[in-house]
């Protein structure tokens, strides 16, 4: 069954359409262009600046003429425009850059209106819209036909060319775009939309933003991103912003001068300085704090970081990729995200589709891990190779991999260690799965409604007792206590045993 596409309109709301509608005879280049287009749109967001009881009228008048050729139903929103002034680039590019990156994750197809607004929102719909695939323009013509706009310039190209030009002295070799993306697996269609997307993003110097559930490669997209790009031969830096106590992530990335606190015996470059000429990559980047947030928004604006310590600012030449697991823009909604920040790193936006919903990639992933698992395993004289049965990848392709490779990597590793046999069957995996039943008896849980429970309590108590239990079954090696709780890196469990009060004894 072919899936069915949803496309999108999006425009400005201008002072010729309120005109136009007050008239009552004229057709608003809005309206023109929705009763006009051959596919018909899902959904029409008209972007507002103007007084809030113009709203009402305009959407009823566009809903008015939606009914006359039979599209009654359609959904149409006006969203207040929160902009400084018609003319003011900075805002209205936050709107409109919000918007076009929301709407064109959403939409198949996402039409702009290029006839409505003033001349800033044009052209900003226009550069920011160029950037993506699935975006096309569109005018209303005085006679009320609906034209196709093509903008014949590839802004894409045109900046690598002046982006090449002026960091010429900092990174002089040719991006290898494709090998830099090989490390992907992307043979379903989901993941080559996704790496087609992030090849663009890597041609250009913008900041990216990658989202996407644990384990699902954010941090291998971000390192392709960087070899793919100009920068490729300058440091690529890491840093996962959750795995540090919050007074070390400043100095981390921003350095800090001897005496600066103590312990500080000596100067200390952060990573920003560390990564100068290259790429930062924030993973976590959900983590920061307020006080973190407001010097990488400045270090993003104005390309200077303050080291600690230091009465100086630093100037530094470095592009930031941001990666979370986290809904950023629920977080900005809750006031714990800056917007502005959002805004700055949210340029680039890639989605990393779960394992789940990538089914064709999980062979060859899987593939590709037996042939890591083997070639590591070969390095002892005893080690004979192994495979998994039919039926063992049957089950792999069934199970919903909610750590995504991550735990598919976990899984067969233990699957590999544990079975004596060459073919590792259906059942090996199974055992070798994480318990999830252990888990779900939870649901069985019923509450009087007088009870109080102190779930934070009782849910620490659990962690604390998965933690304790791992680090005994591991001999207190903590790399390996992460990897049977299916935690990123024994960072993140020490991070968590502090929280715990958990003291580590070796
Ligand atoms: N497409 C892929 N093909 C093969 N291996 C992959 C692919 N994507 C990710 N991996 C492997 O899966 C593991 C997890 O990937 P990675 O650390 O990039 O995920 P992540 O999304 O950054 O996770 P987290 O959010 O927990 O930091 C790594 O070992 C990585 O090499």
């Amino acid at each position: 069954m072919s899936k069915r596409t949803v496309n999108i309109l999006l425009s400005w709301l201008g002072t010729k359409d309120i005109e136009n509608m007050l008239d009552g005879e004229k057709n608003a280049s809005i309206s023109t262009l929705a009763t006009n287009s051959q596919t018909p749109f899902d959904k029409i967001v008209i972007l507002s600046n103007h007084q809030h009881k113009y709203w009402e009228k305009f959407e009823n008048f566009v809903k008015k003429r939606m009914a006359t050729i039979g599209r009654p139903h359609q959904d149409i929103q006006v969203h207040k425009a929160n902009i400084a002034s018609p003319i003011d680039y900075e805002s209205i590019h936050q709107v409109t850059a919000l918007w076009i990156n929301k709407l064109s994750e959403e939409a198949d197809s996402l039409s702009i209106n290029l006839t409505s607004g003033t001349p800033a929102m044009t052209t900003l719909s226009v550069l920011i819209g160029k950037g993506k695939s699935n975006v096309q323009f569109l005018q209303a013509s005085p006679n009320n036909e609906l034209l196709h706009v093509d903008i014949p310039i590839d802004f894409g190209q045109e900046y690598v060319k002046s982006a090449s030009k002026n960091i010429a002295n900092t990174a002089t070799s040719e991006p290898k775009v494709e090998q830099a993306f090989s490390a992907l697996t992307a043979k379903s269609v989901q993941m080559q939309n996704v790496v087609n997307k992030a090849k663009k993003i890597a041609a250009s110097e913008v900041p990216a933003l990658i989202l996407g559930e644990t384990g699902t490669g954010k941090e291998l997209m971000a390192t392709a991103i960087h070899k793919g790009s100009l920068r490729a031969n300058k440091p690529l830096k890491v840093i996962n912003c959750g795995a540090f106590a919050e007074n070390l992530v400043d100095s981390t990335l921003f350095g800090h001068k001897k005496g600066a606190f103590t312990g500080a015996e000596k100067d200390h470059p952060g990573l920003f300085e560390q990564a100068d000429g290259g790429t930062l990559f924030l993973d976590e980047v959900g983590e920061l704090t307020p006080e973190i947030q407001v010097k990488l928004l400045r270090a993003l604006q104005q390309g200077e970081i303050n080291c600690l310590g230091d009465t100086q600012t630093t100037n530094v030449d470095v592009r930031v990729i941001a990666a979370t697991h986290k809904d950023l823009s629920k977080l900005v909604e809750e006031g714990k995200f800056r917007e502005d920040l959002f805004y700055r790193l949210a340029v680039g936006i890639i989605q990393m589709p779960a394992l789940r919903e990538r089914i064709e990639d999980i062979t060859v992933i899987v593939n590709q891990l037996v042939e890591q698992i083997n070639k590591v395993g070969s390095k002892h004289p005893d080690y004979t190779s192994k495979n998994i049965s039919e039926k063992g990848m049957k089950f792999i392709l069934s199970q919903p991999w909610q750590g995504n490779i991550r735990e598919l990597w976990s899984t067969l590793n233990r699957a590999f260690l544990w079975s004596d046999s060459q073919t590792i069957t259906e059942n090996d995996l199974s055992n070798a799965m994480i318990n999830r039943a252990k888990n779900e008896s939870f649901t069985d849980v019923t509450l009087s409604y007088d009870d109080k429970i102190d779930i934070t309590q009782l849910v620490d108590k659990y962690k604390k007792a998965y933690v304790l239990a791992a680090l005994k079954a591991s001999g207190n090696v903590k790399s390996h206590a992460a990897q049977m709780l299916n935690l990123k890196d024994h960072q993140t469990l020490s991070n968590w045993m502090k929280r715990l009060n958990i003291k580590h004894e070796k």
